[in-house]
């Protein structure tokens, strides 16, 4: 019979927008193991709306192609819908205007983001830029150690910003009504800033005792301000969505989907396993410590009813999925993602088109045109996506997760996808793509041996690759994980293996307070969205750096 052209060409069902440099190569091989997940495209990356050039959003790109494409995917496997087909470019969360491309494709795309501590994720880009001769910062980053390439950029966007500052309608108000405002200090540290009026006194002050004023008669430029990130945002109804999305779950009825667990898989609780109780992978518990607790009881209550279900054939979109010997629990989960309820909720968010300020539109643009300091600027791009698409929509990821529980980290994103568990090459896992010293996408290497380029594991046929129930509870994660990551994830350091990836960079400590001052406030705001339940919980070791 002949496939219906609608479900062919369908739209994408998917986008993995980012973030670059944070294990997207690896998390693209992983996933393209699976024999209902593909992507759209050529290689991995399309960069169909936002290419890896400064300033080249492309929004308005002819959307017919990008159809097909998708299209195309389908055909040459002979799927309709069963086969997910997904963007993977890793520019588009940076992109402010692509939340709005993309849910005019489709409002139900799933959105996934994959984040990795902003300092970590800004050297990485910066030394593959300073290593591929064709990359396109590598003239401006060539000469550069990563600290004084840092100088530079921190400079860049501190200007950027205040071109953006006096557009802000919020410091225009009466100095009584005004926030209090941080600058970030020279010394990495926070300073509570003086109000305008008292600094233009002062200044007048200073003029009028000789002191030298190079400003040609303008208003002093404002410090690099950090009020923009502070909790004073009109996000300030949140919580109430949030304790009413929460209270809703909390009415619905158990639905009680345990998938493929047996009693003796779940003594092994992954903290990074979604807790019951919310929706779509995202909203872990307010702590990771409550979510290994919650994890724990569901996985006692599991094995209290003797319960070890068939896992159905399509997994559902709600509730984290661990795997790997973790738990796969999903306990009052919404039936349906896509469900309307939470799109006005979602919109409490000012996303760009949707009521974003001219400021803030601004000051995004200063961290989407730096691509290394700009683009660990997480929280801007995050809530510009939350502003077109419900949380429900949303699976943020972690690259640390990702290094010590892949499996675990590909079975939350199997099931945000709805599609089913799938076995995967072990060798895969040990497998590392993109990595310092060997920066292409399909470049591979073993955790341990990684200055060595590995072939790509075969495929293996797609039917034998589908598990079986008792399988999805005991594949394990890859074999390298190294002793003592597991707890690492979650406490005050980068797990072994990516410190050891790390090693021979060692960035001195006024530079790490320096950065760790200009992320502190943005990361704030990623801690608020975790608390609030919008996004996972981020490893524990975040807070310690930039609580
Ligand atoms: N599995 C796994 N776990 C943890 N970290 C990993 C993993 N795979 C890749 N990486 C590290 O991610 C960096 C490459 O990221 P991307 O592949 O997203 O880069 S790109 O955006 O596609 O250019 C690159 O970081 P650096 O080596 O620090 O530069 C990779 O080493």
């Amino acid at each position: 019979s002949e496939t219906p052209y609608q479900e062919l060409y369908a739209p994408i069902d998917y986008a993995v927008v980012g973030q670059q440099k944070c294990g997207t190569s690896s998390l693209w091989h992983y996933m393209m193991d699976h024999p209902d997940i593909t992507w759209h495209g050529k290689k991995k990356e399309s960069l169909y709306f936002h290419t890896d050039w400064p300033a080249s959003a492309n929004c308005d790109n002819r959307v017919d192609n990008y159809l097909l494409s998708g299209g195309e995917m389908r055909r040459a496997r002979n799927r309709t819908l069963d086969l997910r087909v997904g963007d993977w470019s890793a520019t588009h969360l940076s992109c402010i205007c692509c939340p709005v491309v993309l849910k005019t494709i489709n409002p139900k795309l799933k959105i996934i983001v994959l984040l990795r501590d902003p300092i970590q994720r800004a050297l990485s880009r910066f030394l593959e830029q300073r290593e591929r001769v064709k990359g396109p910062l590598h003239n401006e980053t060539a000469n550069h150690t990563f600290a004084s390439f840092v100088e530079l950029d921190l400079r860049t966007v501190q200007e950027c910003l205040n071109t953006a500052s006096p557009y802000d309608k919020e410091r225009q108000k009466p100095e009584s009504q005004q926030p209090q405002q941080q600058q970030l200090q020279p010394n990495g540290e926070l300073q509570q800033q003086q109000p305008r009026r008292q600094q233009q006194q002062q200044g007048k002050q200073q003029q009028d005792e000789g002191v030298h004023d190079n400003s040609n008669g303008l208003p002093p430029p404002p410090q690099l301000t950090l009020t923009d990130v502070l909790p004073q945002h009109p996000h300030h109804h949140q919580e109430s969505v949030w304790q009413r999305r929460r209270l809703k779950q909390q009415q619905q009825p158990q639905h009680s989907q345990l998938r493929g667990l047996s009693t003796a898989t779940a003594t092994s609780v992954d903290p990074f396993a979604t807790s019951g109780g919310l929706s779509a992978g995202n909203a872990a518990a307010a702590s990771s410590t409550d979510a290994i607790a919650a994890a724990a009881s569901a996985a006692a209550a599991a094995a209290a009813a003797g319960a070890s279900t068939g896992a159905s054939g399509s997994a559902s979109s709600g509730g984290g999925g661990g795997g790997g010997g973790s738990t796969a629990i999903s306990s009052a989960a919404p039936a349906d993602v896509h469900s309307s309820s939470s799109s006005s909720e979602s919109s409490s968010f000012a996303g760009w088109g949707a009521g974003m300020s001219l400021a803030r539109w601004m000051e995004a643009q200063c961290y989407s045109r730096s691509s290394v300091l700009g683009w660990s600027v997480y929280d801007i791009f995050l809530e510009n996506y939350l502003a077109h698409f419900p949380a429900e929509q949303l699976l943020v990821l972690y690259t640390e997760a990702l290094a010590v529980h892949p499996l675990a980290t590909v079975r939350k994103l199997e099931s945000f996808l709805g599609v089913r568990p799938a076995l995967y090459n072990h060798s895969l896992f040990s497998t590392v793509y993109n990595s310092r010293g060997c920066y292409t996408w399909d470049c591979a290497r073993t955790r341990q041996k990684q200055d060595q380029p590995q072939p790509r594991p075969e495929q293996q046929q797609p039917n034998s690759r589908l598990l079986s129930q008792s399988q999805t509870a005991t594949q394990q994660p890859g074999p390298t994980t190294p002793p003592g990551a597991r707890a690492a994830v979650d406490q005050q350091v980068p797990p072994p293996h990516l410190h050891h990836q790390n090693q021979h960079i060692s960035l001195d400590s006024h530079l790490m307070s320096r950065l760790r001052a200009f992320y502190r406030p943005h990361m704030q705001r990623i801690f608020y969205l975790a608390d609030a339940g919008f996004i996972a919980q981020p490893p524990g070791f975040w807070r310690t750096n930039y609580g």
